[in-house]
């Protein structure tokens, strides 16, 4: 299996000077300000020869991580400055050829201050029209996100920027068919453009509720006030351009006149002499300075970290863009803002509100085209940047994603390389958290592949027992007594390092003999089948995942580990109820899904719990005051009545910096303290009460698997075996997913999505479902 780094070899440092120096010396396009031309010189490929050794020590310094964007912006002028004695074409050569070495592929990877990917991201508030009942929506800001969906906020935004981020439609240069950038003044084309930017302007209007249609359905006004939008734009004229239509789209009376400030986060990629250049034009030359193909000198400029010759590469432009992006949220924080800006920022956001890492992500969004308009919507709040990209101007937009999943479903399909009846062996491993069910799903892969035959090999410790060789062949007798195991029999873990391609790479290598006529079934959650995905379409191995998570967070399947952790959670969550009920204590019971709350909330429905707090929540703060404290208040000193709140790990808000349970003791007793019923009156004694909490934490990953999840994970391992031998093109690259037993469908791995939080049944426990209250 090749990879991008090999198959950039044709790159020299000639082909690249003769390229450079090529454009360097054309004229200027009208419209550009192109970087001054270097005076010309006869020992620029020695020079660049030279200065490869300091961009080598950037990319180490790089390694051990920048503060902050601008010290990771002026290191690398430095270098230019320096080392290439101010001449970009030195530069331009050096940097792509190490590039080609693979020598720049840490910079993906480098801690530089705010544009790291936060490891852990809380779930936005997004609601379908069906389950958005009068109580969720009231008070607080509702996005309408079209197709139904409704993104919720709380009404305050003191602490909180909200910034909404489009581009700017169609101008006179097209990037579709140009390098565009920063450098060239371009105007919205008249006949199509300006018609596009009243569209992208009519959806924002539409979105934020000034139409003050959509939230009619709930009797409800919003609560946005375009007059105080702030506005940004970038230097390029659409930008300005489509500022003006908006303010007119979002203007319901004549607005007063407002006025768009220039934010350098916006500018887009800086494509120095090659700005204004058509596409072929550009790629038919590389080609030519290094005698090969168009297709192969393509993938130098795909590669996100390709320099153009006097201007950036993409990471520099995601770099400036995330970077900017967190300092404009943390400079204007209680306002909202609309950003103009170009395509590539749109696409830089995307990729960093994805939960890849960069490169994965970058890869995904490849198709991003120009004709899909989107608005992403971020807000700022507490140092993070969080969000959700939406489109305008749907058909086209769901056409284009209904044909790129097509592609990459080929995709998919193509790289299956085993064939029916070919297997011969089994190779399984578990990942991520442990969960419970693990143990019979492995049990039952052995008893099916010694069925027909096979081989099978067990990985200890997931993805990390794979980088590290712990592969062990499995007889009968390592396989007894498995199927009742509590968590993983042959262990777990999280391993960060395999998102490094180096290193899938020498754990594939441990596969080296299993790759002809194996499979690696892969137990796991979400991150577990990126993984998977990963070694899949980067290395080729035949992976299938088995679904296991105690979050269950997957859409279209149940997890292995669910059942039990519910199982398990109701027994403590039981006995609490108990003891609040005869003391009339009020208990907070965390339960695990930092992530995602549909444990908890399974948890408390079943125990008729009082109430939940959960991270899907569009705001933690009032669901605490309005939702905990008004219920004890009402409840409090009933005699024989339970007070239990089920919380969901980390949930954020103000009484603690870990969320959760957190603080939430010494707010509500205190809350509690303060009321009259609490205190004695002659005559009067009422209960003397205490307020826990409880954390339940990893006692859940731990459980002993019930029935349930025994039978589930039989289900799944049958199907993962007997699919394998007979139809391994169904199965091969895809998530087993169970419904119920006879519905089990395999589900693309690049199709895998999270599973939407039910508001549905979260109205129902709160008695809230009746959108206008009981009858
Ligand atoms: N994008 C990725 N690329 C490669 N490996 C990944 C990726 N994301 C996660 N992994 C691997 O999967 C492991 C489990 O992922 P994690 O999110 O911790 O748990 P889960 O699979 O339960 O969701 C990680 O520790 C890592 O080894
Ligand atoms: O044990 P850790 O590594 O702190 O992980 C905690 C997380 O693991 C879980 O228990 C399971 O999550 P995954 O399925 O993603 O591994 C989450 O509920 C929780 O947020």
């Amino acid at each position: 299996m090749q990879s991008t780094t090999d198959s950039l070899d044709f790159v020299t440092i000639e082909g690249l000077l003769a390229y450079g120096e090529q454009f360097a010396r054309r004229p200027a396009i009208d419209g550009v300000s192109a970087p001054p031309a270097p005076a010309s010189s006869n020992d620029r490929a020695a020079r660049a020869r030279q200065a490869m050794a300091s961009i080598k020590d950037f990319v180490a310094r790089a390694r051990a991580g920048f503060p902050r964007a601008d010290a990771y912006r002026s290191a690398r002028q430095a270098v230019i400055d320096d080392a290439c004695a101010g001449d970009p074409l030195v530069f331009f050569a050096a940097w792509n050829r190490l590039l080609a070495e693979g020598a720049l592929h840490p910079l993906m990877r480098a801690p530089i201050g705010s544009v790291l990917k936060p490891t852990q991201r809380r779930p936005v508030a997004i609601v379908p029209r069906a389950q958005l009942t009068p109580q969720l929506a009231d008070g607080r800001i509702v996005l309408d996100l079209g197709d139904d969906r409704f993104w919720l906020l709380p009404r305050e935004l003191s602490g909180r920027t909200l910034l909404f981020t489009m581009r700017h439609g169609i101008s006179r240069v097209e990037s579709k068919t140009h390098r565009v950038g920063r450098r060239l003044a371009n105007q919205l084309d008249v006949e199509r453009g300006v018609p596009r930017a009243d569209v992208v302007g009519a959806a924002l209007a539409r979105m934020v509720g000034v139409v003050g249609q959509q939230l009619d359905f709930l009797h409800l006004s919003n609560y946005l006030e375009p007059r105080g939008f702030l506005h940004f734009i970038s230097r390029s004229p659409n930008t300005r351009q489509l500022f003006e239509r908006v303010r007119a789209a979002l203007a319901r009376d004549p607005l007063p006149p407002t006025e768009a400030v220039y934010a350098p986060a916006l500018e887009s990629s800086d494509f120095g002499w090659i700005t204004g250049v058509e596409k072929t034009v550009e790629v038919q030359e590389l080609a030519a300075a290094f005698g090969v193909e168009v297709s192969t000198a393509k993938r130098l400029i795909k590669d996100p970290l390709y320099c153009y010759p006097g201007g950036n590469s993409f990471f520099d432009l995601y770099v400036d863009v995330i970077d900017g992006l967190h300092q404009l949220g943390a400079a204007h924080a209680g306002q909202a803002a609309c950003l103009y800006t170009h395509s590539s920022t749109l696409r830089a956001l995307m990729i960093y509100l994805d939960a890849r890492p960069f490169h994965e992500a970058f890869t995904e969004f490849s198709d991003y085209k120009e004709s899909q308009d989107n608005v992403v919507l971020l807000t700022f709040e507490k140092g993070h940047l969080s969000g959700y990209s939406t489109a305008v101007g749907l058909s086209e937009r769901e056409r284009a994603s209904r044909d790129s999943w097509m592609a990459v479903e080929r995709v998919r399909k193509d790289r299956v390389t085993l064939k029916p009846r070919q297997i011969k062996r089994i190779v399984a491993l578990v990942s991520g958290g442990d969960f419970a069910g693990a143990g019979a799903a492995l049990k039952e892969l052995r008893v099916q592949a010694y069925r027909f035959g096979l081989e099978v090999h067990f990985v200890r410790h997931g993805f990390l027992g794979l980088a590290n060789n712990w592969i062990e062949p499995v007889t009968e007798e390592d396989t007894r007594g498995m199927s009742s195991h509590a968590s993983s029999p042959i262990g777990s873990s999280r391993f960060e390092d395999f998102k490094d391609e180096l290193v899938q790479r020498a754990a594939v290598g441990h596969l080296a003999p299993f790759l002809e006529d194996a499979a690696l079934v892969v137990l796991g959650g979400d991150g577990s089948f990126r993984g998977a995905r990963a070694i899949y379409e980067g290395f080729g191995v035949q992976v299938v995942g088995i679904p296991g998570t105690i979050d269950n967070n997957l859409e279209g399947t149940i997890s292995l580990g669910y059942h039990s952790a519910m199982a398990l959670a109701d027994q403590s969550i039981e006995s609490l109820k108990a003891t609040s009920a005869a003391m009339g204590s009020v208990f907070f019971v965390e339960v695990m899904g930092a992530g995602s709350g549909h444990l908890a909330l399974a948890c408390a429905y079943q125990a008729r719990a009082e109430g939940l707090l959960v991270n899907e929540h569009p705001d933690p703060d009032a669901y605490i005051d309005e939702v905990i404290l008004g219920t004890l208040k009402r409840t409090l000193g009933v005699p024989n009545k339970s007070h239990l709140f089920v919380v969901a790990e980390r949930t954020p808000h103000r009484h603690h910096r870990e969320g959760g349970v957190h603080g939430l003791v010494d707010y509500v007793a205190g809350a509690i303290g303060g009321w009259a019923q609490r205190h004695a009156k002659p005559g009067q004694y009422p209960l003397t009460l205490a307020t826990k909490a409880t954390i339940l934490g990893h006692t859940l990953r731990g459980a002993p698997p019930t029935p349930e999840d025994k039978a589930i994970a039989q289900h799944l391992a049958y199907e993962t075996v007997h699919r394998l031998v007979e139809r391994p093109e169904d199965v091969v690259g895809c998530m087993m997913a169970y419904r119920e037993r006879g519905a089990i469908d395999a589900i693309p791995l690049h199709a895998v999505s999270p599973k939407q939080f039910d508001w549905d049944l979260f109205a129902r426990m709160h008695g809230t479902e009746l959108r206008n209250g009981p009858p």
